[in-house]
């Protein structure tokens, strides 16, 4: 009896297989490195993607409720054959098929966190273990986002990872910074548990243009009132610190760090330290010095001091911020004025 009529493995075919479509050919369907950035219509995502879509090798799905993000901080690459932009809220699951995740989707500003409290804890809990999910069914390698604000009013300065940190647990900034503590305790139990690839990163204060004109954070706040002639806001009692990172050191930090092999937590941020008072004045000398400042009632739990330690970030992913506060706030005033109309004169 003939081999090939035992069972249909070897039957001639009398007809030949289609062919792959041309497009199959072209350089926009030979992408190897599928990624996933949740939250990426917001400033850093936003940052994060432009240079994920640099390599031709890369696709970049974006997921986003456009709570705080927008779809013109992405308008350059809507319709572009490698991007793909979906409304899309974390809290819900999702199903996509990909290689990495960047998860970033969560408010970021204290006045946006604290404004639905109870939709912020969702977004770190729900949405992270989401995001773990998908890694989980795909084998994905995924990233969080996390932040400086997991230390709280730090007792040791600067802080360094081995820092557990200060955190009021029933406070107004609680949603975001145990809501993150939370986040992170889910992708080290994942790892563990499930030897899920994880990347965890916590960012220290990250500025630079499409901020929110009115996104509430500091040096958007200061430099939209510097433009507007307006006083300076210093909340009380001025000598609070803070350290900030430029947001293109920051998404090569968060790069390096996904295609490192080290899993964190690792703190990125610029360890230039200093008070708002001090910033105040920096952006007043810089952008109008006809402002007045003016002190204002600070809020709850604000943190007294932040400046990270990055040791670890520079020997584990040979990285440093390169950007200096000086240098980085005249690239923020630049898009601001257009944004805002206001012309240098
Ligand atoms: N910028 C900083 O200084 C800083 C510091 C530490 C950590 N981070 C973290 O980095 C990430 C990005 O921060 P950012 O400064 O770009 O803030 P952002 O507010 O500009 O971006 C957050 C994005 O997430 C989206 N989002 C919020 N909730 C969502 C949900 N439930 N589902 C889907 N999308 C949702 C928003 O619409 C927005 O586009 C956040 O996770 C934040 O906690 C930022
Ligand atoms: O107009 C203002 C706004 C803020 N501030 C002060 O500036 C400091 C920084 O405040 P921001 O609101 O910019 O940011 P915070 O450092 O409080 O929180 C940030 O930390 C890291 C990230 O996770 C988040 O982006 C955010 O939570 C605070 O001491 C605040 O009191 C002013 O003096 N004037």
């Amino acid at each position: 009896m003939a081999a090939n009529s035992s069972n249909g493995d070897h039957q001639t075919p009398t007809k030949s297989p289609p062919l792959p479509s041309p497009l199959r050919f072209s350089k926009f369907f030979q992408s190897n490195m599928r990624i996933l950035v949740t939250g990426g219509a917001g400033f850093i995502g936003s940052h994060l993607v432009d240079r994920l879509m640099e390599n031709e090798k890369n696709e970049v799905i974006v997921v986003d409720n456009y709570f705080t993000g927008s779809k013109d901080n992405l308008k350059k690459w809507i319709g572009h054959p490698r991007f793909e932009l979906k409304r899309h809220d974390v809290t819900e699951p999702l199903l996509v098929e990909v290689d990495q995740i960047y998860h970033l989707a969560c408010p970021a500003s204290p006045i946006f966190y604290k404004y639905n409290p109870v939709k912020t804890i969702k977004t770190n809990v729900i949405g992270t273990l989401n995001m773990l999910g998908l890694a989980k069914r795909l084998g994905a390698r995924i990233l969080l986002t996390s932040t400086s604000e997991v230390y709280g009013d730090p007792l040791v300065h600067p802080q360094p990872e081995t820092y557990w940190g200060n955190v009021n647990p029933i406070g107004v900034r609680s949603c975001y910074d145990e809501g993150k503590r939370v986040a992170e305790t889910l992708m080290f139990d994942y790892h563990r548990q499930h030897g899920i690839e994880i990347r965890v990163a916590r960012i220290f204060n990250t500025y630079g243009p499409r901020m929110n004109i009115d996104d509430g954070r500091v040096v958007s706040n200061f430099i939209a009132q510097a433009l507007r002639g307006e006083p300076l806001t210093v909340q009380s009692p001025g000598t609070q610190t803070r350290s900030f990172c430029y947001v293109s050191d920051l998404v090569d930090g968060l790069i390096r760090l996904m295609e490192g092999e080290h899993t964190g937590p690792i703190n990125l941020g610029n360890p230039g330290e200093f008070t708002m008072t001090e910033l105040a004045e920096t952006v007043k000398e810089l952008i109008n010095p006809k402002v007045e400042v003016k002190m204002v009632e600070n809020t709850p739990d604000d943190p007294r001091q932040r400046k990270p330690d990055i040791t670890k970030a520079k020997e584990l992913l040979g990285w440093e911020p390169k950007v200096k506060l000086r240098d980085g706030l005249p690239l923020m005033e630049e898009d601001f004025r257009l944004r805002l109309g206001v012309d240098k004169n």
